[in-house]
């Protein structure tokens, strides 16, 4: 029986592949930083995977490192490896250059690396590995919203070295850059954004109603995978701010994080602590937050956490009481929205809308930058 025979009699309710996997047999090999919730999803993800998309689609996914910030796991295509690298034996101190090196081998043009940490350091490689042809996947939002310099260094590299993708940095695995980018490659402008580009005040905005302490909210978010790993970087704002830069560099506007207006949740007071020593004192942010509940009550309204961007460079990032008739007030859970106005969609913008974090939609928006690369990749003999 041939392959798209077999396929039709294993899975009768499914069509088969466009195009025989036999005649388009590539090979990529991948390295991922960063094993936290999202790269440890991710890397289940990618292994659940690797049989069928060798089988359906031609693409052999090798994987054939794990870096951590401070051990690398490499010749980690052996499944069961991946899958508890903790105990693997051949592990050694991280190393970026040398894990950089071991995954791109011999053939850098099928090579590639995922950053799923949130560490700058790892984001100022990016610009050196694609310019070595190297690809390079991220949900990190460090490098495409730090600074403007970097952030050029890294596209001019990508124009003439491997391919550069970062979807899952705004809304997880919504696809909202790449929304954009199809707006602006097919000759539309882009006037402005606005919408709720946070997973995790979403999330708190829609639970708080005053039975359970904002804190304690705060502290589920958390070990839901829906904040970042720093919550403050949630509450802050900051994080918000960020993907409001990608957005805005992405429509070829230089914004930079010191230009979005950003009115923070986070007392000065708990601005400057460690981490750690944050969360040990996030009930002090139950009383401001109470604050914030009463004044929804007394208006009728709720609270929705709002950012937007125009194209004389108008950044803003903060929390209103919505009226309860508003657009933005019928969200559930995590979900974002994105609502791009353009000379195209004028009068009525295009919407991107749904849930906005957690580690399964972000490893898996990542998971599909990594497809798109790997559509490009030469087929092998
Ligand atoms: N959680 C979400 O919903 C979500 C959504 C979109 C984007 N992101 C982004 O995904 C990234 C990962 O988020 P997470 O929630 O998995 O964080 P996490 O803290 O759980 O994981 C980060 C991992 O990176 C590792 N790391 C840190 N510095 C490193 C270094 N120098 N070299 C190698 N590894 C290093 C840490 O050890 C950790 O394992 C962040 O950049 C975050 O902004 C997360
Ligand atoms: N912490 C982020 C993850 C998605 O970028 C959020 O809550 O939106």
């Amino acid at each position: 029986m041939d392959s798209c025979a077999s396929l039709i009699a294993e899975h009768p309710h499914r069509l088969p592949p466009l195009q025989a996997a036999s005649s388009r047999r590539r090979t990529l090999a991948v390295g991922l930083i960063g094993p936290g919730r999202v790269g440890s999803v991710l890397l289940n993800q990618l292994r659940h995977a690797q049989e069928r998309l060798a089988r359906e689609t031609g693409l052999e996914l090798k994987l054939r490192g794990v870096a951590a910030s401070r051990r690398m796991w490499l010749d980690c295509d052996d499944p069961d490896l991946n899958a508890r690298h903790d105990g693997a034996q051949t592990w050694r101190p991280t190393d970026l250059d040398e894990f950089a090196a071991y995954i791109r081998g011999e053939d850098r043009h099928h090579a590639m690396l995922i950053d799923c940490s949130a560490n700058d350091a790892v984001a100022s490689h990016y610009a050196e590995w694609l310019a070595s042809g190297l690809h390079v996947v991220t949900p990190n939002k460090l490098a495409s919203s730090g600074p403007l310099s970097r952030w050029q260094a890294i596209r001019a590299a990508s124009n003439h070295g491997g391919r550069f993708r970062y979807e899952a940095t705004v809304c997880a695995g919504l696809p909202v850059v790449q929304t954009l980018r199809d707006l602006l490659d097919t000759g539309d402008q882009l006037l402005s954004v606005e919408g709720m580009f946070s997973g995790t005040l979403a999330w708190l905005c829609c639970q708080y109603d005053g039975k359970r302490s904002f804190s304690s909210l705060v502290r589920e978010a958390h070990a839901l995978g829906y904040t970042e790993p720093d919550p403050r970087d949630d509450l802050s704002g900051i994080d918000v701010a960020r993907k409001l830069v990608i957005l805005a560099r992405e429509a070829g506007w230089p914004l930079s994080l010191q230009d979005v207006a950003v009115k923070s949740l986070v007392p000065a007071e708990l601005a400057s602590l460690s981490r750690e020593a944050f969360m040990e004192r996030l009930e002090d942010m139950d009383v401001p937050m109470a604050g914030w509940l009463a004044k929804a009550q007394t208006e009728q309204g709720v609270l929705r956490h709002v950012a937007s961007l125009d194209r004389e460079g108008h950044a803003k990032v903060q929390l209103h009481v919505l009226p309860a008739a508003h657009p933005f007030a019928h969200t559930r859970l995590t979900d974002n929205i994105v609502q791009f106005r353009t000379q195209r969609y004028r009068d009525n913008p295009l919407l991107v809308q749904g849930p906005g974090a957690g580690p399964e939609v972000t490893a898996a928006g990542a998971f599909a930058d990594l497809l798109r690369i790997a559509e490009s990749l030469e087929v092998r003999a």
